[in-house]
């Protein structure tokens, strides 16, 4: 008996939160009108997270169990019935069992986007509409398993697979080369970082925008001058409308 895990509660997914509609913000899929599922606890800590309410212990007692069926039926709420793509994130979403969830939302004809740091390979990442791997640069100062990350690349079609890498200095900008490089059938999108101030909190809308300006036309340049022509570089569309506020 024991050794099980307590990251998961049997068939019930742990949830953060649950909001929008809004646009999805980031990535391949910007502007796309979309409803979040946030779930709690994540097997890494990056040093700059923007969710550590999804991440840090001491938040765990506001994330809920929820059965699949609770999750849809707050998600159809929010939509009004009328079927949106969903992205599911956190957290670290693969620790959750969201296949159930895939599979109602989609009979539905409701899609779903997953973005995950590719720690964690799971086989309904196939069943996925689209998956985003964003794995962390130096600066995170988070390891990569590239075995694991290269399970998680075979687990959803390459047609289905983004690469977001975030990259906040040279650093970060020539690792994300690197790793694009390594994998030349996905499509890269470059985001630049933002500081977040910490604790996050609802009042914690403060955001380093001139800076995250600034790294991000120096994003642009870089690319340009390298003549990274495949890459495209994104801002997150939610952070410069509404900061670093939660539920949008
Ligand atoms: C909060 S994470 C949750 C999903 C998953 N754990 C992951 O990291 O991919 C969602 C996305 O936000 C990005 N992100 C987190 N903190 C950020 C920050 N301070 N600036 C820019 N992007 C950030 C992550 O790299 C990831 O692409
Ligand atoms: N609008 C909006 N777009 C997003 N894209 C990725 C998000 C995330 O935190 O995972 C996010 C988010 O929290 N809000
Ligand atoms: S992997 Fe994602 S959720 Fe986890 S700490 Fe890093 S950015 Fe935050
Ligand atoms: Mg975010």
């Amino acid at each position: 008996m024991g050794g099980i895990p307590s990251v998961t509660t049997g068939d019930k997914i742990r949830v953060s939160e649950i909001f929008g509609p809004t646009i999805q913000g980031e990535g391949a899929l910007i502007g796309v009108p979309t409803v979040f599922v946030r779930t709690g606890g994540c097997d890494y800590r990056c040093s700059w997270c923007d969710s550590l309410h999804a991440v840090d212990a001491e938040y765990r007692d506001t994330w809920k169990p929820m059965a699949p069926a609770a999750v849809m039926a707050e998600i159809e709420a929010l939509s009004g019935g009328a079927p949106l793509m969903v992205s599911l994130s956190g957290g670290n979403p693969a620790i959750q069992p969201l296949g159930a969830l895939i599979e109602l939302g989609q009979g539905k004809g409701y899609r779903f986007a997953l973005e995950t740091q590719g720690s964690l390979a799971r086989p309904w990442f196939g069943d996925l509409d689209m998956l985003v791997l964003s794995p962390k640069p130096p600066s995170s100062g988070m390891p990569v398993d590239w075995q694991i990350f290269n399970h998680c690349v075979a687990a959803a079609a390459e047609a289905k697979t983004v690469l977001k890498i975030v990259v906040f200095d040279e650093q970060d900008y020539q690792w994300a080369r690197e790793v694009a490089g390594h994998y030349p059938d996905l499509a890269v999108y470059l985001q630049p970082g933002n500081h977040t101030p910490p604790p996050p909190d609802d009042d914690a809308a403060v955001v380093d925008q001139e800076g995250v300006d600034a790294r991000m036309r120096w994003l642009v340049d870089r690319v340009i001058e390298d003549r990274w022509f495949t890459a495209k570089v994104l801002p997150q569309l939610h952070v410069m409308l509404w900061g670093n506020k939660r539920g949008v």
